[in-house]
């Protein structure tokens, strides 16, 4: 399967396969959007057909949804479900604090939503992803379409104090519109370079009228596993060290075999 992928693809796939390994009968789970959500989407379709698992899923966005009943998965709103045990999203980038940004794809206002509703959020990437210090991708704002350029320029005010490298914000378009979000709303995207303290831009952004929702997400990801070209994966969780059966998994390999 991952041969006739490119390496990149090949790392996705190889996440969302081992992100599926955790889903157990009976469970509620936040389906993600992106490429990357795409392929545990079909993986957890093809492991609750084969298995027979009953599952619950809560989608983050139209596009997500739209797969997965078409995969024959039960979906449902987020308001009817009392809680989400396991919510398998994307990222476009992630730090050694577990903090990310996403938003990529306009849909994180959702996505926040269930990750915040949900026990566990497992982030599935290719290592592209891993960065030192968030802010190289554009960070997405999610604004409410009236008065967005006064909102921008409040935006704009916040980031001449912010610890960050570029100041830069554009509203995001798509042939030439506006790109809508699922919600309705714009999404301006802020072009900062580095990010030196995501907990304070996190806050100082909350707090701007005509702000919906921005991609920093902080405190909400338990896991990162992050899937190799070549079909491997491993694990992060919050102290930044391998979980320890990938140690031990990746020790056995070094063992002779009999
Ligand atoms: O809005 C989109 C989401 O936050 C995605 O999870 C993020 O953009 C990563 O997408 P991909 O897996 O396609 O790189």
């Amino acid at each position: 399967m991952t041969e006739t992928l490119s390496p990149a693809e090949a790392g996705k796939f190889a996440a969302a396969m081992a992100s599926v390994a955790e889903i157990e009968d009976g469970m509620t789970v936040g389906l993600g959007t992106g490429s990357t959500a795409a392929w545990m989407v079909r993986a957890l379709a093809r492991r609750a057909r084969e298995d027979g698992l009953r599952l619950t899923c809560v989608p983050t966005s139209d596009r997500t949804a739209g797969l997965a009943r078409a995969l024959g998965l039960t979906v449902v709103g987020l308001d009817e479900v009392d809680r989400i045990d396991v919510t398998i999203d994307g990222a476009d980038e992630f730090d050694g604090h577990l903090r990310l940004i996403k938003g990529g794809g306009a849909a994180h206002l959702r996505e926040k939503l269930v990750a915040a509703a949900s026990d566990r959020m497992i982030v599935i990437t290719d290592p592209s992803k891993d960065v030192e210090t968030l802010g190289a991708f554009p960070l997405p704002i999610e604004v409410i379409p009236m008065g967005w350029k006064g909102t921008e320029a409040r935006i704009r005010a916040v980031l001449e104090t912010a610890e960050v490298d570029g100041r830069d914000t554009a509203l995001r378009m798509a042939e030439g519109k506006p790109v809508i979000t699922d919600e309705g709303n714009y999404v301006i995207d802020a072009h900062l370079g580095r990010i030196g303290d995501p907990e304070g831009l996190a806050a100082a952004l909350a707090d701007i009228p005509g702000v919906v929702e921005h991609g920093l997400f902080i405190g909400l990801c338990d896991t990162v596993i992050i899937g190799h070209p070549d079909g491997r994966h491993e694990t992060r969780m919050h102290d930044q060290t391998p979980a320890w059966g990938d140690v031990i998994m990746e020790l056995a390999a070094l063992l002779p075999t009999a």
